[in-house]
């Protein structure tokens, strides 16, 4: 695990942004493709538009393959959809071709949304384990990452796929990769900012292991980078 601290939120974002970029220039180098699972909520939108505005042109845009880590149980059309967001802020400003994008199908409704989309990364990865390129997960004040949310059953789940679950925090069905899919990951970026994240990054970084309370701690991998900013960082003691 590996810690990226920046004095601002614009520092955290343009870290991220080349280390996805680097991630991508290395996966095409070995593959010809680069896999990624994007995060939703609110945070990775200003990292699209940064991507959209200053790696247009150093990125191989046409051999990425995106992925989302988990989305809300709402239609594709929803302003709640983690799809949507990613269309609007990545996507459709840098024409990626739709055959390259791998939105989760919510209107099958959510368990068989999650069956669907475990299919369809099996097929993807031929079969064997999805081994993704990199995962950008964010994180919530309450620790949770993806749609891993504090004392929910999935985070019992050792099989690496995708669930459905109705969330009752957030009063709505999700469908999310479990820990084990995140985790095969060959990289796994964590983008955090902002002073309201610092409790759950202490929890998630420094406390002792509570995977019910602190559902972020299940995410342990080769590669798991933390980018953050001072404030989001603030309560950490070794940093
Ligand atoms: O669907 C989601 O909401 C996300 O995948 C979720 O895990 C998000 O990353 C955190 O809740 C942080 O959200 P913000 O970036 O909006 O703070």
């Amino acid at each position: 695990m590996k810690l990226n601290v920046f004095d601002t939120d614009t520092e955290v974002l343009a870290g991220l942004a080349l280390y996805f970029a680097e991630c991508a220039e290395a996966a095409i180098e070995a593959r010809d493709q680069f896999v990624v699972a994007l995060s939703g909520g609110s945070s990775p939108k200003r990292l699209h538009e940064l991507l959209v505005a200053e790696y247009r042109d150093r990125i191989e845009w046409d051999k990425v393959y995106f992925f989302l880590g988990d989305e809300r149980d709402v239609p594709i059309t929803d302003a709640q959809s983690n799809y949507l967001m990613a269309k609007q802020t990545l996507f459709d400003p840098l024409n990626i071709e739709p055959s390259h994008v791998f939105p989760v199908q919510t209107n099958l409704g959510a368990e068989e949304a999650a069956k669907q989309y475990t299919a369809s990364l099996i097929d993807f990865f031929d079969g064997k384990q999805a081994c993704f390129d990199l995962i950008i997960l964010g994180l919530g004040d309450n620790s949770h990452t993806a749609s891993l949310f504090p004392h929910t059953t999935v985070l019992q789940d050792e099989t690496a796929s995708v669930q459905a679950l109705y969330i009752d925090e957030v009063k709505m069905n999700r469908i999310t990769f479990t820990a084990p899919l995140i985790n095969n990951a060959h990289h796994i970026a964590f983008l955090v900012y902002g002073q309201g994240k610092a409790e759950a990054v202490k929890h998630i970084l420094e406390d002792e292991r509570n995977i019910e309370e602190y559902p972020a701690q299940l995410i342990q991998s080769k590669d798991v980078q933390w980018f953050l900013d001072q404030p989001a960082a603030s309560r950490l003691q070794n940093k």
